[in-house]
């Protein structure tokens, strides 16, 4: 295939990363490449995106695809609906970066040396609710804007503190600010944070076996469906908050042989900021059954905490 792919990218620093290194990696395969950048709602409000809602910053990029205007859309995968887009294909999902999330605070302090009442800024409910749960005192103030905006916060001495995800930073050259990388005991990440979906026409099956030989990796697919999984059938039984991380481990199967096998964790939180936790390991080839299974486990847990001891 000798044609040009034109690439869909949102304009931010972040979004301009992400897909100038899939258009590399696409051109060092031999391929020709070109970023068409399209504005999004999401971009252009400073609204809270609890209000604006999901997909405001990837719903311009898919109609930019399925019209034909471009070839290939990269997103923030964790920034995508769990509602499949019967128009399009997830044609790859690239190697995950760190899923992590990050903590920027002033004077290089750590979470744990955050006097009480110190102010930490997130935009994220997620977030938020694990913050609070840590019992640390903190105050956690709802913040919006990129990456950059949100830095300045802290370096102004407006906020104490400030929790973004580590891929996002990576991606933007910034690592050197983050003062702890959360470790997912305290601070479960967004579902897919960290991988990109490269997105095209679901009828347009050259572009699609391209991007996937050159983009997929099987391990970050394999992760990213159980987690998506799990957001999905929580949606269905819940509007809270929720964080997971699915890692393909060793393990030994049934024979005692190493076999390598998806463990997944998930987190929910109530509306009173206690978590709910649940775990579960099995075939990474069932990542999607893994991640229905631990959110059916997360529900009925939530279900018994709310009902309190004592009732049925
Ligand atoms: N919701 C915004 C968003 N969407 C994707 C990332 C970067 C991390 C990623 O690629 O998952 C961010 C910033 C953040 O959460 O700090």
């Amino acid at each position: 295939m000798n044609k040009t792919l034109r690439i869909g990218t949102r304009g931010s620093a972040l979004a301009m990363a992400q897909s100038s290194q899939v258009a590399e990696e696409l051109e060092k395969a031999g391929y020709q490449t070109q970023l068409v950048t399209v504005s999004t709602p999401g971009d252009r409000s400073m609204a809270p995106i609890a209000e604006i809602g999901v997909g405001v910053f990837t719903s311009a990029l898919r109609e930019a695809l399925a019209a034909g205007e471009v070839d290939v859309a990269v997103h923030s995968y964790k920034d995508l609906p769990t509602e499949p887009d019967p128009r399009l294909s997830l044609a790859a999902v690239p190697v995950r970066e760190d899923p992590r999330d990050a903590l920027v605070a002033r004077d290089g302090l750590t979470l744990g040396e955050l006097p009480p009442g110190s102010v930490v800024g997130t935009g994220s409910p997620r977030r938020a609710s694990q913050l609070r749960a840590l019992g640390l005192g903190l105050e956690v103030r709802s913040i919006r804007g990129n990456v950059d905006t949100r830095l300045r916060k802290v370096t102004d001495g407006e906020l104490d503190a400030v929790v973004l995800a580590r891929a996002g930073l990576a991606r933007v050259g910034r690592l050197a600010v983050i003062t702890e990388t959360l470790d997912p005991l305290q601070m479960l990440p967004a579902p897919a944070q960290g991988a990109l979906a490269v997105e095209c026409r679901v009828d347009d099956v050259d572009t699609e076996h391209l991007l996937q030989s050159v983009l997929d990796d099987q391990a970050s697919r394999a992760a990213v469906a159980a987690e998506r999984a799990m957001l999905s059938a929580l949606e269905a039984g819940c509007s809270a908050p929720v964080g997971a991380l699915a890692e393909v481990v060793d393990d030994l199967d049934e024979d005692g042989r190493v076999a390598l096998r998806l463990s997944v964790r998930g987190v929910v939180a109530t509306d009173d900021d206690q978590l709910v936790r649940a775990s579960i390991t099995g075939e990474t080839t069932a990542a999607d059954q893994l991640g229905r299974e631990l959110a059916a486990q997360l529900l009925e847990a939530r279900a018994a905490l709310l009902s309190g001891p004592g009732s049925s």
